[in-house]
C-alpha cells in the first residue's frame, strides 16, 4: 500500500483527485488538506463534495509546518493541489522527507526560474528543486517520470495542446519560424473554486482572455520545443476544453506520415483515442481520455489538429494519477479504466 496525502482537498482539483485514489486498490488516504486558516478545516471531505457521500467521509485538516513535522515522513506520496506558490515553497521539503510529489499546480512546470515572476507573478524559492522536476506528460516522459521524486503534472491547456502537437514538433514535420497557433477553450471548474466576478454566472459568455500574456504560452513552447502563440477562451460551461492547433508544415510532408506519426505516438496508449472525426467536450467530460483528430492540407501545407479532454480529470487529476501509477510501476490507466480494457474492446 501507498500511503498518501492530498493537499487542496476543498478546491475541485482536490475533489477529484480524492474520489480517484478512493478507486485506487494500492492506495491507502491518509491525510486531507487544505490551507492553515481555511474555513472547511474540520468538516468531512463529503460535506464540502457532496458527490462522496458514503464514499470518502474523512474529516479535513489543516496544514502546517507543526503537520508537517510530525507527519510528513510517515507518508509515501503527496499530491499538491494547491496554488502554485505553496507548491514551490513546500515541495522540496517533502522531498527531502524521502515523499513523492506529485505537484497539480504550476510550481515546477517551468524550466527558468526568470519565468516566474513574469508568469507566475512569484519569485520561486526553490530554484535547485525545478532542476530536479521532472514534466509528467504521461504519454511522452514515462522514462523521466518513473526516475524522479517530484513530478510537474502538466496545465490543463498545455495537456490537451502538447497531446495534439507532439506528434508533429517531435518529428520536425513543422516549417521552421513558421507561426503556431493555439486555441484553446476551457469550462469554469478552470478557474477553480474561489469565487471571483469574471467566473460568476451572470457574468460567463465565450470570450477570449490572458492574449499574450498567459502562462500556459511559455509551458506549451517548453514543451513543444517551438514558440507557439496562445489563445485561451472561456465558455459557458462546466468542465472540459478544448485545443484547436494551427502548424505550417514542410512542403515535402505528406499525409501518411502524419498518420504514421499519430500512430506511433498513440497506438498503445489507452486514454488517447485517435477519432475520425473532431473531438466534443461532451464525449470527454467526466473520463480520463483525450480524443484526437486532425486534417492536412496537402497543396497549403497546414495541418489543424484538435484535441479534447476534461480539465479536471486528463487536465489534472487522471493525469495526476497516471503519473503516480508510472512511478509506481504500474500501467499508466491503473484504476482509470477496466483492467481487461484493451482500446476499444474487452478480453
Ligand atoms: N481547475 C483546473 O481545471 C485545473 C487546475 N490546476 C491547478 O490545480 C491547483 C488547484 O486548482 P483548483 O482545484 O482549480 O483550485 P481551487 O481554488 O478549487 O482549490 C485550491 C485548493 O488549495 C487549497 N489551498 C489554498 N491555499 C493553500 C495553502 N496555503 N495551503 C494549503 N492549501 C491551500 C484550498 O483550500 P482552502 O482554500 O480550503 O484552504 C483548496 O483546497 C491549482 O494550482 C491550479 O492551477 C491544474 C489543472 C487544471
Ligand atoms: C478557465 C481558467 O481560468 N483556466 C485557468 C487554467 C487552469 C488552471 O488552473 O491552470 P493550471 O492548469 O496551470 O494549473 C486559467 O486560465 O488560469
Amino acid at each position: 500500500m501507498n500511503n498518501v496525502a492530498v493537499i487542496g482537498a476543498s478546491g475541485y482539483v482536490g475533489a477529484e483527485l480524492i474520489g480517484l485514489l478512493c478507486k485506487h486498490n494500492k492506495v491507502a488516504i491518509k491525510h486531507l488538506l487544505v490551507s492553515e486558516n481555511s474555513c472547511s478545516e474540520g468538516k468531512l471531505f463529503s460535506d464540502l463534495h457532496g458527490r462522496w457521500q458514503g464514499v470518502c467521509d474523512v474529516p479535513l485538516q489543516s496544514f502546517s509546518s507543526q503537520w508537517f513535522d510530525e507527519y510528513a515522513s510517515t507518508i509515501d506520496s503527496v499530491f499538491f493541489a494547491t496554488p502554485h506558490e505553496f507548491s514551490a515553497d513546500w515541495a522540496q521539503a517533502f522531498v527531502n522527507a524521502g515523499v513523492k510529489v506529485f505537484d497539480l499546480s504550476g510550481g515546477f512546470r517551468l524550466n527558468d526560474a526568470q519565468d516566474y515572476p513574469k508568469y507566475y507573478g512569484f519569485e520561486h524559492s526553490h530554484i535547485d528543486a525545478l532542476e530536479v522536476a521532472k514534466y509528467g506528460l504521461a504519454e511522452w516522459h514515462e522514462s523521466s517520470i518513473k526516475e524522479t521524486a517530484l513530478v510537474a503534472v502538466p496545465g490543463c491547456y498545455p495537456t490537451a495542446s502538447l497531446l495534439a502537437l507532439k506528434p508533429i514538433t517531435e518529428n520536425l514535420f513543422y516549417l521552421e519560424n513558421s507561426l503556431i497557433v493555439v486555441n484553446g477553450i476551457s469550462g469554469v471548474s478552470g478557474a477553480g473554486r474561489s469565487a471571483s466576478l469574471a467566473t460568476n454566472f451572470n457574468e460567463v459568455s465565450l470570450g477570449a482572455y490572458n492574449i499574450l500574456k498567459h502562462r500556459h504560452q511559455p509551458e506549451i513552447s517548453q514543451e513543444a520545443g517551438t514558440e507557439v502563440i496562445f489563445n485561451p477562451h472561456l465558455a459557458p460551461y462546466k468542465r472540459g476544453l478544448l485545443s484547436t492547433v494551427t502548424l505550417q508544415l514542410k512542403e515535402d510532408i505528406t499525409t501518411e506520415q502524419i498518420e504514421q506519426a499519430f500512430i506511433n505516438a498513440y497506438q498503445d496508449k489507452a486514454l488517447i483515442r485517435l477519432l475520425n472525426t473532431w473531438p466534443k467536450i461532451d464525449n470527454v467530460a467526466h473520463t480520463p481520455f483525450a480524443d484526437i483528430h486532425w486534417q492536412y492540407d496537402e497543396q497549403k501545407h497546414v495541418l489543424v489538429v484538435s484535441c479534447a479532454i476534461d480539465n479536471l480529470l486528463k487536465g489534472a487529476a487522471s493525469q495526476a494519477l497516471q503519473c503516480f501509477n508510472i512511478s509506481n510501476d504500474l500501467p499508466s490507466q491503473y484504476s482509470l479504466l477496466a483492467p481487461n480494457y484493451i482500446g476499444g474492446s474487452y478480453e
